[in-house]
């Protein structure tokens, strides 16, 4: 049976639809048909229709709560609305241009123009390239690039999803995703778990199915059936309703079968994220991502702005943990507001805290607003800093959030070499939390977003797993509490296994909560331990999985 790598839990059933295939660049040497006139109304008719589509694209989201999704789209309706993309198109007309050339021309003097400016505008490029190729979709009559309309449920099947065409997926009708590239880590597959979809990436074989095709899809194994049979599907709908069941049941706080309690906490965004993260079960906030307050604006979010977002969060959880990252950008993802140099390996450049040895007020007015959140707020606000590779980077967070008043200041385990020294580490920060979709990437040297390494960014892979090992001995050894909050923390299995490791915390996309507690209460810390043993010996990723199942029996009854 077909399998590509799950990521994200759920059974979905439908007919395929494909994205439709990108435009080709239109032909250089083609000409005008017809007068120049006519078809410069044709080509701002199409830009018309275009941007009347994002726009409502744009409301839509807006309506469901996306506010994010609805910024980028209405980005978008605005870099439609220049009048220099007909002006420019048209004086290409006068010369004797066909239509589609001069639109794609025109477009690309304005993407030359953004990709020069570096920064943020060049981020926005692809949001540019987006708008001239549906422009020539409609010049031409070819399907509109993107995720396609549809009122009835179906799969979606892709190559990839870029952040743009994540943006128009409505959950209501998209039953699973599929995609060709994409790794446990990637866009898709973080998207597809917040929102709740069943996802498959990596799957090379979807290359193959058609439009139309009836498909069976399994975020939960990866299983993705063609033309399943009316028993496939009642029998994945019986084991679906277990999970479900299973999910549901799993309320209240977390512990192992024989009573060892373990946070269970989600990963969140932002405030947005709150009423999901409570709604799932989240005992806290493992891992807030601030940085989303900070990218796609001209301007850094003021002290104020801040405290009003970290308190948002904080008064959500009161009296329990909330753990704050600071701010995780630089290099691939770039802020306008700070002057960042083009490097050769963004992964391995100027990012997260070592952003701050160069802007180190953008770090200050951080802490200082958290250190305000936190005396007025009863929630437990521990800071963590992002990419933290040596003692010298922990010394220097900690000092400062001290200084700041801060309590509890720990750091991100992401890098192998804070893995592989965590012992030292353990004795100044006041807590771990692994970062296994940076730690995978860099212990297997495996970009994340590099869908054809799919293969090296499993957290199942031996390497990871005994640099999480080396992280919570480490921790340990002082006292220190070590948690995860990298995707592996979602995976049911993987997280009884990181338990038995030595992991106190787990922090996870919120849906993926139930299932976790789930897991977690069916296990006594022995048998988590004994799994943990036994998959260190593993040789792969596959048969780590395999050795784990076999020693949490279990499992079954929750469908896994
Ligand atoms: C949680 C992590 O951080 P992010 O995914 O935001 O890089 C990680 O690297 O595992
Ligand atoms: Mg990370």
């Amino acid at each position: 049976m077909p399998k590509g790598v799950g990521v994200s839990a759920g059974i979905g059933v439908g007919p395929v639809r494909r994205m439709a295939e990108p435009i080709p660049e239109p032909d250089a040497a083609g000409q005008l048909r017809g007068d120049a006139g006519s078809e410069k109304t044709r080509v701002a008719e199409a830009v018309k229709a275009v941007s009347a589509d994002l726009k409502a694209r744009a409301d839509k989201a807006r309506g469901l709560g996306r506010d994010e999704a609805a910024e980028v789209l209405e980005a978008q309706v605005l870099m439609a609305s220049d009048p220099g993309l007909v002006d420019g198109s048209a004086a290409k007309l006068a010369a004797g241009t066909s239509a589609e050339r001069a639109v794609f021309e025109t477009f690309g003097t304005f993407r030359d123009m953004l990709a020069a400016a570096g920064g943020y505008m060049a981020g926005r490029v692809t949001d540019l390239d987006d708008i001239r190729d549906r422009v020539i979709a409609v010049l031409t009559g070819q399907p509109v690039p993107g995720i396609p309309e549809s009122d009835e449920p179906f799969v979606l099947v892709a190559e990839d999803l870029a952040p743009a065409d994540t943006a128009g997926i409505d959950a209501d009708t998209v039953e699973a995703i599929v995609t060709v590239q994409g790794g446990p880590t990637s866009h898709t597959a973080i998207l597809a778990r917040t929102m709740g979809i069943p996802a498959v990436v990596a799957m090379e074989e979807a290359d193959a199915l058609a439009e139309g095709t009836p498909v069976l899809v399994d975020g939960t194994t990866g299983e993705v059936v063609a033309e399943p049979s009316d028993e496939d599907v009642a029998k994945a709908r019986t084991l679906e309703a277990k999970r479900a069941e299973a999910a549901k049941a799993a309320t209240g706080p977390a512990a192992t079968a024989d009573g060892e309690r373990i946070s269970v906490l989600a990963n969140i965004g932002g405030p947005a994220d709150v009423e999901n993260a409570v709604k799932n079960g989240a005992e806290g906030v493992g891992l807030y991502r601030t940085e989303f307050l900070f990218l796609d604006r001209a301007d850094k979010p003021s002290y104020a702005e801040q405290v009003k977002a970290y308190k948002a969060v904080a008064d959500a959880f009161p009296g329990q943990k909330v753990v704050v990252r600071t701010l995780d950008a630089g290099a691939d993802k770039p802020l306008p507001f700070v002057s960042t140099e083009e490097e050769p390996n963004p992964a391995l450049g100027v990012r997260g805290l070592r952003l701050a040895f160069k802007h180190p007020e953008l770090l200050d007015e951080q802490l200082r607003a958290l250190a305000e959140v936190q005396s007025e707020s009863t929630a437990d606000l521990w800071a963590m800093a992002p990419m933290v590779a040596d003692m010298r980077d922990t010394e220097y967070f900690v000092d400062k959030a001290r200084e700041a008043g801060l309590k509890t200041n720990g750091i991100m385990i992401e890098v192998p070499s804070a893995a592989l020294t965590a012992g030292h580490l353990a004795k100044v920060a006041d807590f771990f939390s692994i970062g296994t979709n940076d730690l995978t990437q860099y212990a297997y040297a495996s970009d994340r977003q590099v869908g054809a390494l799919a293969r090296y960014q499993s957290p199942w892979q031996p390497g990871v797993l005994r640099l999480i090992g080396a992280a919570a001995d480490g921790a340990g050894a002082e006292d220190k509490v070590c948690g995860v909050c990298g995707e592996a923390a979602a995976d049911p299995i993987l997280a009884c296994v990181l338990v038995g490791l030595g992991v106190k915390s787990l922090s996870m996309s919120a849906p993926a909560i139930p299932m976790v507690k789930a897991a977690l209460a069916l296990h006594t810390v022995e048998q988590c331990r004994e799994a943990a043993d036994a998959v260190l010996g593993a040789v792969s990723a596959e048969e780590a999985k395999d050795i784990a199942r076999a020693h949490l029996p279990r499992l079954e009854e929750l469908g896994l």
